[in-house]
């Protein structure tokens, strides 16, 4: 991975824009009128007070406690930075807080206490008690930390977790679990060397050794170098527990034949000449930040068949608690947990490392700029995987409830997990709904183009989920060198793969075609060719033959081709009434517009036709339609030309009396915005419109793309409506993830 230098310059202008910092608070009720000002607070307030001081546990219910989480300092650890102070450490527990929200939802505010004292410390924390659900500790160094952790743990009825400590530990150990099993050693086997006996150092130590690591084998240092059973010299009871009997003094003789190196002590404590001496596949975790230890560069030009990771972002396998808090807290606060458990933690390590030896989603791929495939430089998930809302909190609550600490136990797991990944996408509900359908259809999909990497995924996916069949048009040599390359050769057995040279129908698929393409200038000759070479038309011959149940083609050719060559086989057409329905899903809302497929320039009747169709899809997506023809103009103002067709739309619609709700023609704000349809009394949308279509191809290309480049949003289609086969029709610029969601509409039968 190459290495993104962030500049001084850069990381102020960061902290300065948009406004001072990195968070702010913002209210979920609603703050406009008398009525909610007596709501929330006097005199309606007094009502949950008392409620929460009859039974505290309410609390949980009438305030935002339950998912609330305090990240505490006294800045005497920052980072490998040393003793900054509380206001100079205020940036990285900003930072803190914003991962909770960012990754797991978790509310967290900051809290800098301008201390070294333990007592006064813990005496702070506890009296803040009743405001949170937990509490992070962070950046305290050892071994007040260890002090403080432990009385707060004791004194308090909520989770109390060091990150520094527990965090660190659960990732080091996840990473640890995988990259032996690349090496292939055992835990109770390898020689591990610890550079740090500090917070993070000793849970380090402390958790490996619970899941095996033999105590003689693990050799511990601090800046005195190894500690060793007598060492008086800047010594703790921490450290004592971990002082072996040995005549190694010093870290580069420690390092000597070691398997396993972690660093969590500052930048630069590991020299080349010490990775040199190590045991055969050495691990090296440089965990020290901003710096680590020694530089993945570094360590790799000694030892190619080191597996290197770092705290940073920027390296390959980033050794970072920000992996373990958001999702340990995630878990816990939702089982209303009373601590964090060692088990629970057990649980997030096995679960991280399970993850990273599964598909990795394109999505990640992408927010990283390289495909990610579980080896040496992909051992642990990376942060931005979507995957991991959905998959660590269940596992750390599950253990949590196995053990006694929930408050709350967690009944329903699957809808927990569901909960999870809607909670990071509102509109993921609507999508998981699709999917459920899919699951219960247990479609055979074909898929078209068995040639292209992504397809291929997708398929495996799709057949992997449970969402049915997966039949992928291709060559079998070919698609199993596509999916071995791609990591997924244990695949190849799996996937039906089908081609003309193969099929048993090859020759009723051909007369088929003969018989719709005779009076078009083909000849049988022609014909053979067209079936035999063309994979859409192929796929779609068998999609007509009742070969499989769908069809998802599209994703390496432009959608205007590919809807020519299923024209030979099937009537997609304007002329037959197909249209192309986009979706667009951004902040919790889901838009369809269009036509984004078939229509060039629809006229009047062609557009109600379209309206008609998309109605067919909302409802067939679980939406109630509300259709606006969008223009430039609202009801008759300004007058154009170009917008008549827009005006006279909902009059043919009128005349064909439909069982739906259509207003226009309007503006897109007019449409959507119900304050904005208030200078309209007479118009007859009963809410925010869901379903724009639009005057052309080409305002509906525009917009859908303008909405997916400038906000961000989802887009889902062009879903391809009104053929009597199910059809879709994706990008070139599709994902697998895509794909697969053309896969599951096809399978619903959408449209
Ligand atoms: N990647 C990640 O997720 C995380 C990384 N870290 C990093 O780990 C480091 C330590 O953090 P933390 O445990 O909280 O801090 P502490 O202050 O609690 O501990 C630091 C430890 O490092 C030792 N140390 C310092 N310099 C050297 C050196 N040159 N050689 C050997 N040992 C040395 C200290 O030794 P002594 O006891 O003799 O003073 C002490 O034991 C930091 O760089 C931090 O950024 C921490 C948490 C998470
Ligand atoms: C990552 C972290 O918590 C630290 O370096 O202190
Ligand atoms: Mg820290």
């Amino acid at each position: 991975m190459t290495k993104t230098k962030v500049t001084r310059e850069e990381a102020l202008a960061f902290h300065l824009e948009p406004t001072p910092g990195k968070f702010e608070i913002n209210a979920t009720v609603p703050m406009t009128t008398q009525r909610d000002l007596s709501l929330a607070y006097s005199p309606g307030v007094a009502v949950p007070c008392e409620e929460i001081a009859a039974d505290p546990a309410t609390a949980y219910d009438y305030t935002n406690k339950g998912n609330l989480v305090a990240v505490i300092s006294n800045g005497t650890a920052v980072l490998g930075l040393g003793n900054l102070g509380a206001l100079g450490s205020k940036p990285v527990m900003e930072g803190k807080s914003v991962l909770f929200k960012r990754f797991a939802d978790v509310n967290s505010i900051d809290i800098e206490l301008d201390t070294e004292d333990p007592d006064a410390f813990c005496q702070a924390v506890k009296l803040m008690g009743p405001t949170f659900g937990g509490i992070n500790l962070e950046d305290i160094k050892a071994p007040e930390c260890f002090i403080i952790e432990q009385r707060l743990k004791e004194e308090m009825d909520i989770p109390v977790f060091h990150d520094d400590q527990h965090g660190t530990a659960v990732i080091c150990a996840a990473g640890l679990i995988n990259a032996l099993k690349l090496s292939g050693k055992k835990i109770e086997d390898v020689k591990i060397v610890l550079n740090g006996a500090g917070a993070a150092g000793i849970a380090c130590i402390e958790l490996l050794k619970s899941m095996g690591a033999k105590h003689d084998n693990c050799i511990v240092c601090d800046t005195k170098g190894v500690i060793y059973q007598g060492r008086t010299e800047g010594m703790n009871q921490w450290k004592s527990a971990h002082a072996i009997k040995t005549k190694l003094r010093t870290l580069d003789e420690a390092m000597k034949g070691a398997d396993v190196f972690l660093g969590v002590s500052v930048k630069g404590a590991v020299t080349p000449e010490m990775v040199e001496g190590m045991a055969q596949d050495p691990l090296i975790f440089a965990m020290a930040n901003p710096d680590p230890e020694i530089t993945p560069e570094e360590a790799q030009a000694v030892r190619p068949d080191a597996i290197v990771g770092t705290g940073r972002s920027d390296y390959a396998n980033q050794v970072n608690n920000v992996l373990a808090f958001p999702y340990l807290f995630r878990g816990a606060l939702d089982i209303h947990a009373r601590a964090i458990n060692d088990e629970m933690k057990i649980a997030c390590a096995e679960a991280l490392a399970e993850m990273a030896r599964e598909d990795v989603p394109d999505e990640v791929a992408m927010a990283y700029g390289r495909k990610l495939s579980f080896g040496r430089d992909y051992i642990i998930p990376t942060p931005f995987d979507p995957r991991l809302i959905h998959r660590i909190p269940p596992a750390v609550a599950k253990a949590g409830m196995d053990t006694g600490v929930s408050r709350r136990p967690i009944v329903d797991m699957e809808g927990y997990e569901a909960s999870l990944k809607s909670r990071m996408d509102p509109t993921a509900t609507m999508l998981r709904g699709l999917n459920a359908r899919a699951r219960n259809a247990q479609a055979r999909m074909i898929f078209a183009e068995g040639d292209d990497p992504r397809v291929l995924r997708a398929a495996v996916t799709y057949q992997r989920s449970g969402l049915g069949k997966a039949i992928v048009v291709g060559r079998e040599t070919d698609v199993a060198e596509k999916l071995e390359a791609a990591g997924l050769g244990d695949a190849v057995n799996e996937l039906e793969v089908v081609n003309a040279a193969n099929s048993l129908h090859f020759r009723s698929y051909k007369d088929f075609l003969y018989k719709r393409l005779q009076r078009k200038g083909y000849d049988r000759h022609d014909v053979h060719r067209l079936a035999a070479r063309d994979r859409h038309v192929f796929a779609s011959l068998m999609l007509a033959h009742g070969h499989g149940d769908g069809l998802v083609t599209g994703a390496t050719r432009k959608s205007a081709h590919v809807m020519e060559l299923i024209n030979h086989v099937f009537d997609a057409d304007a002329d037959a009434g197909a249209v192309g329905v986009t979706a667009i899903l951004h902040k919790g809302r889901v838009v369809l517009i269009s036509d984004t497929l078939v229509h060039e320039w629809p006229d009047e009747n062609d557009l109600a036709n379209i309206a008609e169709r998309c109605a067919v899809v909302a409802r067939d997506m679980g939406l109630e339609p509300r259709v606006a023809f969008v223009s430039f103009s609202t009801f008759g103002y300004p007058v154009s030309e170009r917008a008549e067709k827009m005006h006279l739309a909902p009059q043919v619609l009128d005349k064909r009396g439909v069982d739906f709700e259509y207003e226009g023609e309007m503006t897109v704000d007019v449409a959507m915005n119900p304050s904005a349809q208030e200078a309209y009394p007479f118009q007859r949308l009963t809410g925010p419109a869901n379903v724009l279509v639009v005057p052309a191809r080409h305002s509906a290309s525009i917009s859908t793309k303008l909405m997916q480049e400038m906000a961000g949003a989802t887009v889902i289609g062009p879903i391809l409506s009104g053929v009597d086969k199910s059809i879709q029709i994706c990008s070139t610029t599709s994902t697998a993830n895509d794909i697969v969601n053309m896969a599951v509409l096809a399978a619903c039968k959408v449209g």
